[in-house]
């Protein structure tokens, strides 16, 4: 018989961008009614570079959200090769920085203050060892001669494992992993490597952003790879090997962005996650191991306890009707559309009845 219902902890987001201003304002509630926390990415313009421009805007976001909602931001730092070593080790200390975010220069959204030479941040990263801060890693290289679908895995063999193997004790997380590659470069690393994936790349394949014509809303980096790439995806997040857990990177840019003759790179899945998760782990015949993914595995890597509120998701008979856009001011935001019909909705219950 097929399962209509369970109860999961309530899931944290370990990749959101969450923007500032309208957008934030717009896109909030979707993220702190779904999960308990998320690490938030620094990506502003200008970036978020220190600890008081973090704290800031950790205020601006629990400023945003909705009465009621308890959801709490876990802030990062952009680093960049002229990153103050004193106010990173000031920031985690006081709780406020629990993570920073490496984009090489030019990689994606908001990326040109990234780094380049990579030595130069060395000093930075043996410190963030021994304080046990780990660095989230936008895995891509940025050189031109390099074919966009092969820039994680020469990211891996060109910066990242050399980063590991310089600084041993330095805990990463492989953002958003596209290929089969970054799965089988996480698997076999130590505990101290992690990795992020999102509910689109378990979903879709780069057909969907170039038959057919063009569709700029299933356009986002790490751009969507082969089909056998997204099938190791799949294995992963659904096995519940405790490196792999949720990050969203639900990332909007307004239509008018994003429909262009050089459209941004993102895709908004905020509102819809959960139910697409629901329904891929389910496919997979793995709805036991949602809960590791969504919520238990992302916690432990973080060194943090898991929520403890729950939701239950129940199955409904006919399908769940989510918006195709949200309003943001004067302009729209599309949300993703998974291609199928999702008929898995969840609510909060109260943590006795779990
Ligand atoms: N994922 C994306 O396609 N875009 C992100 C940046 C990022 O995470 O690389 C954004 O900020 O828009
Ligand atoms: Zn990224
Ligand atoms: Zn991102």
């Amino acid at each position: 018989m097929s399962q209509s219902e369970f109860t999961i902890r309530k899931p944290d987001d370990w990749h959101i961008h969450l923007r500032d201003g309208d957008m934030l304002k717009a896109v909030i509630a979707h993220s702190s009614e779904n999960f308990a926390r998320a690490i938030i990415m620094p990506n502003l313009v200008p970036p978020v570079v220190t600890t008081s421009q973090a704290n800031e805007y950790k205020e601006r976001i629990n400023a945003a959200k909705p009465a009621g909602h308890d959801f709490v931001p876990l802030m990062t730092l952009y680093l960049t090769e002229t990153t103050d070593l004193n106010d990173v080790v000031a920031g985690a200390a006081s709780g406020l920085i629990r993570a920073l975010k490496l984009y090489p220069a030019g990689a994606t959204t908001n990326s040109d203050s990234g780094v380049r030479n990579f030595e130069t941040i060395l000093p930075i990263l043996e410190k963030m060892a021994e304080i046990g801060l780990p660095l989230l890693v936008h895995g891509e290289v940025t050189d031109p001669d390099i074919d966009i679908f092969d820039r994680e895995a020469v990211f891996i063999e060109r910066v990242l494992d050399p980063i590991r193997s310089k600084v041993p004790d330095l805990k990463v997380v492989m953002e958003h992993v596209t290929t089969r590659d970054g799965v089988d470069y996480v698997s076999s690393g130590g505990d101290n490597i992690g990795a992020t994936i999102t509910t689109h790349h378990l979903i879709i394949n780069r057909n969907a952003y170039l038959v057919g014509g063009i569709k700029p809303h299933y356009y986002c980096l790490p751009v969507a790879k082969r089909e056998e790439h997204r099938l190791a995806l799949r294995e992963a997040a659904t096995s519940g090997n405790a490196k792999f857990f949720l990050g969203t990177d639900s990332a909007p840019h307004p239509d008018g962005a994003k429909e262009s003759a050089c459209g941004c790179a993102g895709i908004y899945t905020s509102i819809n996650t959960l139910s697409c998760l629901a329904h891929v782990f389910e496919q997979d015949g793995k709805l036991d191991n949602l809960e590791a993914f969504a919520s238990l595995n992302g916690p432990a890597f973080y060194g943090l306890e898991p929520n403890e509120k729950y939701i239950r998701f129940t199955k409904s008979e006919t399908p769940i009707v989510y918006p195709n856009k949200i309003d943001v001011h004067n302009d729209k935001v599309t949300v993703f559309d998974p291609g199928f019909p999702l008929f898995w909705k969840h609510q909060e219950i109260d943590a006795n009845a779990a």
